[in-house]
C-alpha cells in the first residue's frame, strides 16, 4: 500500500493562502505514524485529502499507483477514515449506524451487522448499540466512530483526533485497539496528545503552515527534546523545540 500526497495545493477559498502549497507527503506503509501541530497547522485538511472527501486544486492523491480522483469509489472501500466531528445519521441506532458504513465499504449484509455488534463491544459500547445516535454524548460518538473504522477491512486508517473527548478510561481502551489496528494496517493520526502517544508511535510528522517540520522515526522525534527534559515530558519537550516555541525543556 503506497498512499501519498504529490505536490498538492489545496485552500478553501480562491482568495485566501492556500492552507497547503505544493506539500508532498508519504503515508508510511506500515505502524503508527502519527500527525502532530498546532491549530490551523493543516491536519485535518492533510487528512481529508488522503482519506478523499476533499481534492487537491492542484497536484494528485494517489493510492498504490492509482490517482485518486479516477479511482475514488474503488479507494473508498480500501479507506477507513473518522473525521473530527463523526458525521451519523441521528435516527440510526449505533449498530445500525456502524453496520451501514461497513455495508458501504462492502461488506454483506450479514457480515456488516455481526461486525458492528464486534466493533461496538471493542470501544465498549455494546451496551449502547441499541441507542439513536442522536442519544449519544460525544465522546460515545467519537467510539461510534472508531466501531466504523474497525468494521471493515481496510488497507489503511486515518483517524482525526479520535482521542479528543474520550474519558480516561476509554483512552486506555482506545490505546489497545489501536495496537491492535496498526499491527496489521498503517495508521496515521492526528492528534495534541504529544505526551501519551509519541513513545507509542512508529512515526512522527510535525506539521506547521501547511508544510512537514519533521518526518521520521519516533527516537529520531524524541532526540529533538531538550537534554535536561524529564523523561516524562521529552515528547512534549521535542515539540516545542522543533516547533522553536519558549519554554523548550
Ligand atoms: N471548512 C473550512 N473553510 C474555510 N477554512 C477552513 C476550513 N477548514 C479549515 N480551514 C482553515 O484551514 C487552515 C487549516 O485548518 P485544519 O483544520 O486543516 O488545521 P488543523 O491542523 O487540523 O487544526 P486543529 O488542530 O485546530 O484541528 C486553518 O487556517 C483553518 O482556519
Amino acid at each position: 500500500m503506497t498512499l501519498l500526497l504529490d505536490r498538492v495545493t489545496f485552500g478553501y477559498h480562491r482568495w485566501v493562502r492556500p492552507v497547503l502549497n505544493r506539500l508532498t507527503y508519504e503515508v508510511p506503509g506500515q505502524g503508527l505514524t502519527i500527525l502532530l501541530g498546532p491549530n490551523g497547522a493543516g491536519k485535518s485538511t492533510t487528512m481529508a485529502l488522503l482519506a478523499g472527501t476533499i481534492e487537491p486544486k492542484a497536484g494528485r492523491v494517489r493510492f498504490s499507483g492509482s490517482d485518486l480522483t479516477s479511482a475514488s469509489r474503488e479507494y473508498r472501500r480500501h479507506v477507513a477514515w473518522l473525521p473530527q466531528r463523526v458525521p451519523t445519521s441521528r435516527q440510526l441506532t449505533a449498530r445500525e449506524y456502524v453496520a451501514y458504513v461497513a455495508w458501504l465499504k462492502g461488506e454483506s449484509r450479514a457480515r456488516a451487522w455481526e461486525r458492528a455488534a464486534a466493533a461496538l463491544d471493542r470501544v465498549g459500547l455494546a451496551e449502547q448499540a441499541g441507542r439513536k445516535t442522536a442519544g449519544l454524548s460525544g465522546g460515545q460518538l467519537r467510539r461510534v466512530g472508531i466501531a466504523c473504522a474497525l468494521a471493515h477491512d481496510a488497507r489503511v486508517v486515518l483517524l482525526d483526533e479520535p482521542t479528543a473527548g474520550l474519558d480516561p478510561h476509554q483512552r486506555t481502551v482506545f490505546r489497545d485497539v489501536l495496537r491492535e489496528i496498526a499491527a496489521k494496517t498503517p495508521v496515521l493520526m492526528s492528534t495534541h496528545d504529544v505526551a501519551d502517544l509519541a513513545d507509542e508511535a512508529d512515526t512522527v510528522t510535525l506539521m506547521d503552515r501547511g508544510h512537514i517540520l519533521h518526518h521520521g522515526g519516533t527516537r529520531s522525534f524524541l532526540d529533538h527534546a531538550h537534554p535536561e527534559a524529564v523523561p516524562a515530558r521529552r515528547a512534549e519537550s521535542a515539540y516545542s523545540v522543533l516547533m522553536r516555541l519558549d519554554g523548550a525543556r
